[in-house]
């Protein structure tokens, strides 16, 4: 079991301007609850100025509500002690956007990872706070002799998003927030920061919320999603459901702009199937009609027409390697590869 964060009917509210006449609702009448006694993936979809980021200040603690409550293990989060504010810091993480803005540059990537450790107590000397990150780092696939020791400008950036990962793990959390934790990393690295995340719920039972403006990878690892437009929530659901089975207009129109590798097929809408499993997705759409495991499991075998279409998106599904740095011309010579296993 872990830790809830519940909102409830939460209205957030900004007042700017001149006397701050200006009043902007960022999130209306918003509901939501995460973790739990089955802790899951829950995706936070919208587009820019839905109201994502404030979501996730307010579940974060640093955002006051103007109506409505967010509660912590069923407290609400404005009367927490001083000690119960510090407890909740270390058990619901944070992952951002961009993993250089979090780096001093100044400091060793080893820095923001070893001084929470020690606030929190969770290492009463140095060398075991070391200790503790290098286990963080094996988990998200980062070698330490290679990382620590090194300033944020000497690695990449799909290596600094990682040690933040990591960072949130070595405080042992129960729920991460990740705020577009994939957007600005390349396509082969997105699939392995995924499939990363997937696998923290899955074999730590951490919860996760996952925000994004990418349906489609919400769909790869999330078991709910939330359609997030103006502050409002205009669907929430299973994520097969809100897919396959959208009740709102606004998420059928989400759903038909996401671009597919043949522009002659379109992604999933209008073939009726209502089995749950992928099987209406035409072959040329799995990159982005698929889930987590279904991903894996195609692009390990090597599906032709998927690589045929478009190298770029196809090498999103390269899951099992551990690539650093993928340029382009590695996901050309990898598309070309799997062209000639297709004419074989
Ligand atoms: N501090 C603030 N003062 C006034 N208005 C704000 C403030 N923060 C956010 N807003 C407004 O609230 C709305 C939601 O903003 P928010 O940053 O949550 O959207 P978002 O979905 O995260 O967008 P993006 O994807 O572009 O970051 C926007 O219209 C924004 O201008």
């Amino acid at each position: 079991m872990t830790s809830t964060i519940e909102a409830r009917n939460v209205d957030v509210v900004f007042s700017s301007g001149l006397g701050g006449r200006v009043r902007k609702t960022a999130l209306q009448d918003l509901s939501l609850t995460v973790g739990g006694e089955s802790p899951s993936i829950t995706a936070v979809v919208g587009e820019s100025g839905s109201g994502k980021t404030t979501l996730t200040r307010l579940l974060l603690g640093f955002q006051p509500a103007t109506s409505g409550e967010v509660m912590y293990n069923c407290r609400a989060m404005s009367s927490l002690s001083p000690n119960e504010v510090k407890a909740f810091r270390r058990d619901v993480q944070a992952i951002f956007q961009d993993p250089f803005e979090v780096f001093n540059p100044f400091y060793r990537v080893e820095h923001p990872l070893v001084t929470p450790l020690r606030t929190f107590g969770l290492a009463q000397s140095k060398a075991e706070a070391i200790h503790l990150i290098e286990q963080a780092m094996e988990t998200v696939g980062l070698r330490p002799q290679e990382t620590i020791g090194k300033h944020p400008h000497q690695l990449s950036g799909g290596q600094r998003q990682r040690i933040m990962i990591a960072r949130a793990l070595a405080l042992r959390p129960s729920v991460i927030i990740a705020d577009e934790p994939v957007s600005m990393v390349d396509a082969s690295l997105r699939s392995t920061i995924l499939e990363l995340l997937w696998k923290l719920n899955r074999e730590q039972g951490i919860a996760l919320i996952y925000v994004t403006h990418d349906l489609t990878t919400a769909y790869q690892v999330a078991e709910t999603i939330l359609v997030l437009y103006g502050g409002q929530v205009m669907e929430i659901g299973s994520a097969e459901d809100v897919i396959h089975r959208p009740r709102h207009p606004y998420t059928r129109a989400l759903i038909e702009a996401v671009p597919s590798p043949d522009p002659d097929i379109p992604w999933n809408l209008g073939d009726g199937s209502d089995t749950g499993e992928v099987s209406n997705m035409p072959d040329q759409g799995c990159a982005f009609a698929t889930r987590c495991p279904h991903v894996m499991e195609k692009c390990r075998a090597q599906r032709p027409p998927l690589f045929d279409t478009d190298p770029l998106r196809a090498s999103a599904c390269w899951m099992d390697e551990r690539t650093e740095t993928t340029t382009a011309a590695e996901i050309q010579r990898r598309a070309a590869t799997a062209r000639t296993v297709a004419a074989e």
